[in-house]
């Protein structure tokens, strides 16, 4: 399927280092994984990890999930041995942690070749290149990181995310831009099933593709959130069936629910069943 094409509604964070992590994340209906050798992993486990992780990707058995390995950064001691292993793990994508510039990509795909690459966005620097980040030939996707955002930000945790929204912000835009996918930050409180409900939401109305998660108890919420609800769903159809009939009758506008609805609007309609579709064909 077109990487754009197919959903990342839930992208669930794995340390490397935990088996048991690992053999639960098959079972999950998470639509995307990022296999960490980075902050989830001890300073210790680095060198285990990735061999933890290379022989539970080659046991397999992750079925439709986007399997994304994340590395250690290039100027860490253990970050080219990582992107060396994470080349040969039949990942779908590596990520790259802390991007600043299109140059930090270019120093990864001359280790990794052809396999696609996804950027953390999480530094001022990073935010100020998004769009060229956006723009390099073989980025797929970016993943924001609010963690280390905010941290040198120096901002101060708040439920509306008002000190992130200027990077969250750019980077929606660079890469709405360049047909690149875009998937949010975590939520740190894990046990906290409503305030995560209001930051997926926020990231949905704000255009993200998804969420990235650190628990299975997220996945749900996640799932639900960014997923076309009956309501959207029914309202497209609608609006399908009405332009149709308008442009019939010789007419380029029709009007749904007392509101216009134009070429435009059912683009976004016809995207609203093509998402919702791809997420039936992946449950069923
Ligand atoms: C947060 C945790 C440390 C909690 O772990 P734990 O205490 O083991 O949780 P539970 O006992 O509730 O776990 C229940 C079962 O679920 C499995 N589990 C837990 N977490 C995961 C997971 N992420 N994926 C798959 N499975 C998971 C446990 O193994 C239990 O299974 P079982 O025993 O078979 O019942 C832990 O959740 C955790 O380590 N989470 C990941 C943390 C992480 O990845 N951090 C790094 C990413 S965040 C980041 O870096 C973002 C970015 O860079 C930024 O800057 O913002
Ligand atoms: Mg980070």
């Amino acid at each position: 399927m077109d990487p754009r094409q197919r959903p990342y509604r839930s992208v669930l964070y794995i340390p490397g280092s935990k088996p048991r992590a690992l053999d639960k994340a098959r079972g999950l209906p998470v639509d995307a994984i990022i296999f960490d050798l980075e902050d989830a992993v001890s300073l210790e486990e680095k060198e285990n990890a990735r061999e933890t992780l290379a022989a539970a990707l080659t046991e397999g058995g992750y079925g439709a999930r986007v399997k994304i390995v994340r590395i250690n950064g290039l100027d860490t001691k253990w970050g080219r041995a990582d992107a060396e292993a994470a080349a040969k793990m039949g990942a779908d994508a590596i990520l790259l942690p802390k991007v600043d510039s299109p140059a930090d990509l270019d120093a990864l795909a001359e280790i990794t070749g052809d396999t696609p690459l996804w950027a953390m966005m999480e530094t001022p620097r990073g935010m100020l290149n998004a769009a060229a980040i956006a723009a390099h030939p073989k980025l797929q996707g970016m993943v924001m990181g609010t963690n280390d955002l905010a941290k040198e930000l120096q901002t101060r945790f708040r439920p509306d995310r008002l000190p992130l929204m200027a990077g969250l912000g750019q980077c929606l835009l660079a890469a709405k831009a360049e047909g690149k996918i875009i998937v949010d930050g975590v939520y740190n409180a894990f046990k906290d099933a409503d305030g995560l409900k209001v930051e997926c939401d926020q990231g949905r109305d704000m255009g993200m593709d998804g969420k990235t998660l650190i628990h299975p108890a997220q996945v749900d919420v996640a799932n639900a959130a960014f997923a076309p609800s009956e309501a959207e769903v029914d309202l497209a159809r609608r609006q399908i069936a009405a332009f149709e009939e308008a442009e019939a009758a010789g007419q380029g506008v029709a009007v749904v629910d007392g509101k216009i609805v134009e070429n435009l609007h059912v683009a976004t309609a016809r995207e609203i069943l093509a998402k919702a579709d791809a997420i039936s064909a992946l449950a069923g």
